[in-house]
């Protein structure tokens, strides 16, 4: 622990030599024929594989044969570091990747013969909060699948039996999409009471059956350990180990039960945007953008982010059988060995008599001094303290930043952050806004040109024939058709002006303007339909090309009765006067205007007094 006494005098740790990849290979366990092992005599840091004939090796920092024990992996992993460096305030973060039944549960938690990486973990850093003074261990535990995320402490055996009290337990919340995702975060003061609730939380976890994997693990656990350690300048050191037992890789269709190829969709789902995240991070351009791609995502990005100490564990079938799953799990590996972690040690501020207090109330015995609450939330006045899914960057200011700028930093960025969350929201509503305006304007259009094209079809068909020799009334008809084909090749460019404009509608200062254009064109459409329905059921249109529904209307008015109206309303037959008086209250101000549309609505009025000539 003198590394960590020294770490904590607020000297962060840039860098450690840690392994930062590593490859476990699992027992076989059965009889089959094997395609993959470790060469061990190279240092342990080769694995072979059979690829048909060739024979592939791939060098990783240190490579695990199926005979070593989790304590070995503890200790060339270097467990005791890792826990020195989350002493110090670094978020550790450790992984279990690789595919279905290669035994990454059995690395994380182990087994019951064998402890997991997270009792010698657990364990290892009550050890050190033993050595140093004032140092308060917080634990939380949930599982994500999909879009859910599910608490997987029980602590209510132990609030019952004593151990744990109420004030032992504070409660943290993830907004994912509208729901709200509560879990707790238990104050642990010893290594028993720890692993009992880790134990109980392990017992809860979703599992099925997959392919290869009688009790494999059907969703992503994370455990997040908590260390806060009084430092130097009235501040508090604060680390995060994080544990993740991802779910396995699998086929969707290779899994034998409907629920489990389900929870695979999923799972395969948010393991992709997590390989993307990790892809990104490969490459060193990690954006902002991908917390948002899945909770997986949002929930582990606090403690992949820069700044973190990385180590994937990728755990590996040796099976003949499982050779594409391991080659796949072991490229991904080589390609991770570009990951460079740039430890960085948090500290918060806190007040001398804060630090006095918790000194005081230090009792690794379990000593009631939970009474104020003193988590690391609520001790250092941040209330989303390392969780995931809030802005934690401020958490990294250094102990030399005075309390001003940091009060500053931080409102800042609560406000900078309340306001993309606004300019996201307005975005959004502006664009599905937009597109159903931009469905509704298409199908008006479309029904207009069709509406026109029956015109068209009925000024220039038998009708014109039945107007036989009456010069004035046949040119009327041809005027009428012809309106209509302007009126058609009106719409057709108005609608390319509209997709200009929609266009354009990235600019923000032609936005409201477009939208403003786009809704009177919308009331104007609808108003062209509307009147187009009701002179297609006017007794005018009395062709062979009537529709059933106007020969029905046309016949109803010959024989004196009311028409019915495009509302369903009842309609006392009106003059052609009051009728071009209605229509041109109804007029929309483009139209007033002379705008683009003027063709289409010439058009419909000389139709309609076409149709009142026939009339007569
Ligand atoms: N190194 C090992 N030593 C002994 N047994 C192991 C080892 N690795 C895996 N196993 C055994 O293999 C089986 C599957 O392992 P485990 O459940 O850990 O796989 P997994 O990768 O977590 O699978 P899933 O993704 O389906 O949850 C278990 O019975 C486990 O005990």
């Amino acid at each position: 622990m003198a590394r960590a006494e020294a770490d904590v005098r607020g000297l962060p740790m840039k860098s450690a030599p840690f392994v930062s990849v590593a490859v476990r290979i699992r027992p076989s366990l059965c009889e089959d024929p094997v395609s993959l092992w470790a060469d061990l005599e190279s240092n342990a840091t080769r694995v072979c594989c059979h690829r048909g004939y060739l024979l592939e090796e791939y060098e990783f920092t240190r490579v695990f044969g199926p005979d070593e024990e989790n304590r070995k992996l503890f200790e060339d992993l270097q467990g005791p570091a890792l826990t020195d460096s989350v002493f110090s305030g670094v978020n550790e973060t450790l992984f279990a990747y690789g595919q279905t039944g290669s035994g990454k549960t059995h690395t994380i938690f182990g087994s019951a013969s064998e402890l997991g990486l997270l009792q010698l973990f657990v364990r290892q850093v009550f050890q050190g909060a033993s050595h140093v003074e004032g140092v308060s261990v917080h634990v939380c535990c949930y599982e994500v699948l999909g879009d859910t995320l599910t608490d997987l402490v029980d602590s209510s055996s132990l609030l019952a039996e004593g151990s744990l009290t109420e004030d032992d337990i504070v409660y943290d919340e993830l907004f994912i999409k509208t729901q709200r995702c509560r879990y707790q975060i238990c104050h642990v003061r010893s290594a028993e009471q720890c692993l009992s609730l880790l134990h109980l939380a392990r017992r809860r976890r979703t599992s099925g059956v997959s392919s290869q994997n009688s009790d494999s693990s059907r969703s992503h656990a994370m455990v997040h350990l908590f260390v806060q350690t009084p430092g130097p300048h009235e501040s508090s050191a604060i680390g995060t180990l994080t544990l993740v037992d991802l779910a396995g890789t699998e086929k969707e269709h290779e899994n034998p039960s409907e629920q489990g190829r389900k929870s695979a969709r999923l799972l395969n789902t948010s393991l992709c945007s997590l390989n993307r995240l990790l892809r990104k991070l490969q490459m060193g351009c990690l954006e902002e953008s991908e917390r948002r791609q899945s909770v997986l995502n949002k929930c582990l990005w606090e403690y992949l982010r820069p700044g973190c100490g990385i180590a994937l564990i990728f755990c590996v079938s040796p099976l003949l059988a499982h050779r594409s799953a391991s080659l796949s799990t072991l490229a991904m590996a080589t390609d991770s060995k570009a990951i460079h972690s740039q430890r960085k040690s948090q500290f918060i501020p806190v007040s001398p008599s804060h630090v006095a207090e918790a000194r005081v109330n230090f009792s690794p015995s379990g000593a009631p001094h939970m009474a104020q609450n003193r988590t690391p939330r609520s001790s250092s006045r941040r209330p989303t303290f390392g969780m995931p899914g809030m802005e934690e960057e401020a958490l990294t200011l250094g102990v030399e930043d005075t309390g001003h700028l940091q009060r500053k930093d931080r409102s800042e960025r609560r406000r900078y952050e309340r306001l993309r969350q606004e300019v996201e929201r307005a975005h959004e509503e502006l664009s599905n806004d937009n597109q159903s305006l931009k469905r509704e304007c298409e199908s008006l259009r479309t029904l207009f040109v069709r509406q026109q094209k029956q015109q068209i079809d009925f000024w220039t068909g038998p009708f014109l024939e039945m107007l036989g020799e009456q010069p004035a009334a046949q040119a009327m008809a041809k005027q009428a058709a012809t309106n209509a084909r302007e009126a058609i090749a009106a719409v057709r460019r108005g609608g390319d002006e509209s997709e200009e404009l929609i266009s354009r509608r990235q600019n923000p200062s032609v936005r409201q303007e477009s939208l403003e254009t786009l809704r009177s064109e919308l009331d104007y459409w609808r108003e062209m339909a509307l009147s187009l329905q009701r002179q297609l059921q006017k007794p005018g249109t009395r062709s062979s090309k009537a529709t059933p529904e106007t020969r029905s209307s046309s016949q109803r008015s010959e024989s004196g009765e009311r028409s019915i109206g495009p509302e369903g309303e009842a309609q006392p037959g009106r003059s052609p006067k009051e009728r071009r008086k209605a229509a041109r209250a109804t007029e929309t101000p483009q139209r007033r205007a002379g705008g683009g549309t003027h063709a289409r609505s010439d058009s419909l009025r000389c139709d309609s007094e076409l149709n009142e000539t026939f009339l007569k």
